[in-house]
């Protein structure tokens, strides 16, 4: 029997053949109901520690595949598995081991941070919803610690936040869990550039000391070469690339990546090192 290497290890995170119909009503009320397939086929694995990103036109279907591996939604087809154990929508109850798993980092936290909440709740509500066990007053100040917020912080509401601090805060809420997996919906929008290299330096030392795998989604493709190894093209709701980011900047497969790699940075296909099979990209 095999030992168990990273290539024939159980991932953190597996998709299978994943679909999702969108029943639309017909406007001639006599045709049946059509369906629209808004994401097709889609397998992804990710490994611990990895940081894989995802990438796609407005409309390409992120925020569809997001909500499955959220499990917020179910798929029509396929599968969703973490650790093994298989991922359904289903009860908060028989979720709540997922949660702890898999957290996710929204757009724009500044407007999804309850205002009424100081930053110590805001970062021991999930905490407490989720059950977890032990001092919970450490982790909130570990969880803060790692984000690079000062203490003083704890008793401020998100009104008195800045645009950066609120991203910090939302990471830290996540952070407090200490998950295997972050979701990340594009995380570095609307931050300044020393808010943002501090958020991809924070990626960056979670991946490599705790193992954090993460899934950053964006839409602008030049956030990828700085935070992920391998990144994914969605397109249409199919997968067209998944290969290591250095490979597909270097050499695009598709015209449509083309054309992504370019609306990023026109001389960034140029810039890139020639591809290679195991090639990976050095984070700023
Ligand atoms: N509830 C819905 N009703 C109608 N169409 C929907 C619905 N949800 C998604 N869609 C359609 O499914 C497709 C994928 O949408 P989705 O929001 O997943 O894309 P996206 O890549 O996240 O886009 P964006 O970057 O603009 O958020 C789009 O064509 C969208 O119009």
């Amino acid at each position: 029997m095999p030992g168990l290497t990273p290539e024939n290890a159980e991932p953190l995170l597996r998709a299978e053949g994943l679909y999702k119909h969108l029943y639309q009503p017909s406007l001639a009320f006599w045709r049946a109901r059509q369906p629209r397939t808004i994401l097709r086929d889609i397998h992804l694995s990710i490994q611990p520690g990895e940081r894989i990103g995802l990438a796609g036109v407005s409309g390409a279907g992120k925020t569809t595949l997001l909500n499955l591996l959220l499990a917020l939604n179910g798929a029509d087809a396929g599968s969703i598995t973490c650790q093994g154990r298989p991922v359904r929508p289903a009860s908060t109850r028989a979720l709540r081991w997922y949660r702890r798993l898999v957290q996710y980092i929204p757009q724009d936290p500044a407007s999804s941070l309850d205002p009424r909440m100081s930053v110590r709740e805001l970062i021991r509500e999930p905490l407490v919803r989720l059950s977890v066990e032990g001092h919970h007053g450490r982790r909130i100040d570990e969880a803060l610690d790692r984000v690079g917020l000062d203490q003083k912080f704890l008793g401020y509401r998100p009104g008195a936040l800045s645009g950066g601090q609120a991203q910090r805060v939302a990471i830290a809420r996540a952070v407090a869990l200490r998950p295997r997996l972050l979701l990340a919906d594009e995380p570095l929008s609307g931050l300044d550039l020393p808010v943002r290299a501090k958020v991809m330096q924070l990626f960056n030392d979670m991946s490599r000391l705790d193992d954090t795998a993460f899934l950053i989604i964006s839409h602008d493709l030049s956030v990828m070469p700085r935070l992920c190894e391998r990144t994914l093209i969605l397109h249409d709701g199919a997968i067209i690339e998944d290969r290591p980011t250095a490979a597909l900047f270097g050499a695009p497969e598709h015209d449509h990546t083309r054309a992504l790699v370019r609306a990023a940075h026109p001389d960034l296909a140029i810039m890139m090192p020639a591809p290679a099979a195991n090639a990976s990209y050095p984070v700023a």
